[in-house]
């Protein structure tokens, strides 16, 4: 089994010298939404990218290769961006990636059915939790629930009843519900890296669901987690979601000025 190691500092002299020696025009540029590009708020409908982020990754638009991963439905996230990216992987990576779309019909049915389940199910338990319906998945929010315990408890309950069996992937106060053989993150940042013809990747997310890409430990991947943790296993951590606006930054600063050892 791999263990996981406290990642390092990206913003530290020695982080900074890894990412220029990792990042070229030719790099593709992921990122995922909630929590890194925009903060972490209550209310899932009222996310905000900041207008500065949103110059930053307009800017890297054009002088590379963006794609958004992100466990948002794919229209629900393009709705927040504000920026073109080169493609948007929804639903943890089940919408989107092109070869899945009977797949994604698949999965549509199977979400349809679930979701009728937990509405019987979650009828008269505790207020709070949320479902939210992304048609390629299901997240069931208990952030805003008085007991966010018993909420939790609710959920797995649910969850564990629903009829044929998901998978259960958790986040932030959200417990998702995904079609069982349905990409996730790792699976669709390398199958894009394929699609598009691309070496090598730097992918920055936040949350559990992320940890699927830093968990390749590809080498073709240089893994920012943000937010420190104990038991990530990317490379590197940023030590809050504001240090994404340097992150970007430095990029820019990378690509405007090419240097020849870029590895
Ligand atoms: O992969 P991501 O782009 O990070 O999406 C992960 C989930 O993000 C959203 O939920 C999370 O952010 C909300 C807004 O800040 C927050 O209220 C919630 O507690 C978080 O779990 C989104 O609603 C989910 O669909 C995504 O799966």
């Amino acid at each position: 089994m791999i263990q996981n190691r406290p990642g390092r500092y990206l913003l530290d002299d020695a982080g900074l010298t890894e990412l220029r020696s990792f990042v070229d025009a030719g790099t593709l540029l992921a990122f995922d939404l909630d929590g890194t590009l925009a903060p972490i708020v209550a209310d899932p409908s009222a996310i905000v990218i900041p207008g500065h982020i949103q110059e930053s990754m307009a800017r890297l638009c054009a002088m590379a290769t963006v794609v958004i991963l992100t466990g948002r439905g794919r229209e629900d996230a393009l709705s927040f961006l504000g920026f073109e990216p080169c493609m948007v992987v929804g639903n943890h990576g089940a919408e989107g990636l092109p070869g899945w779309e009977e797949r994604e019909r698949e999965f549509r049915e199977l979400c349809a059915g679930w979701k009728q389940q937990l509405h019987l199910s979650l009828a008269g338990t505790s207020s709070g939790i949320f479902l939210e319906d992304k048609r390629l998945s299901l997240s069931l929010h208990y952030r805003n629930a008085a007991g966010r315990g018993e909420a939790f408890a609710t959920i797995i309950e649910a969850i564990g009843a629903l009829v044929p069996a998901p998978e259960r992937i958790s986040g932030k106060f959200v417990e998702n519900v995904v079609p069982r053989g349905a990409p996730r993150k790792g699976r669709a940042l390398l199958d894009t890296l394929r699609y598009l013809g691309t070496g090598r990747a730097l992918y920055v997310g936040d949350d559990a669901t992320d940890e699927d890409v830093f968990r390749l430990r590809n080498e073709r991947i240089f893994g920012v987690r943000v937010g420190a943790s104990s038991s990530t296993a990317a490379d590197y951590y940023l030590k809050d979601q504001q240090e994404i606006d340097r992150v970007l930054r430095e990029i820019i600063d990378i690509l405007s000025h090419p240097s020849c050892d870029a590895a």
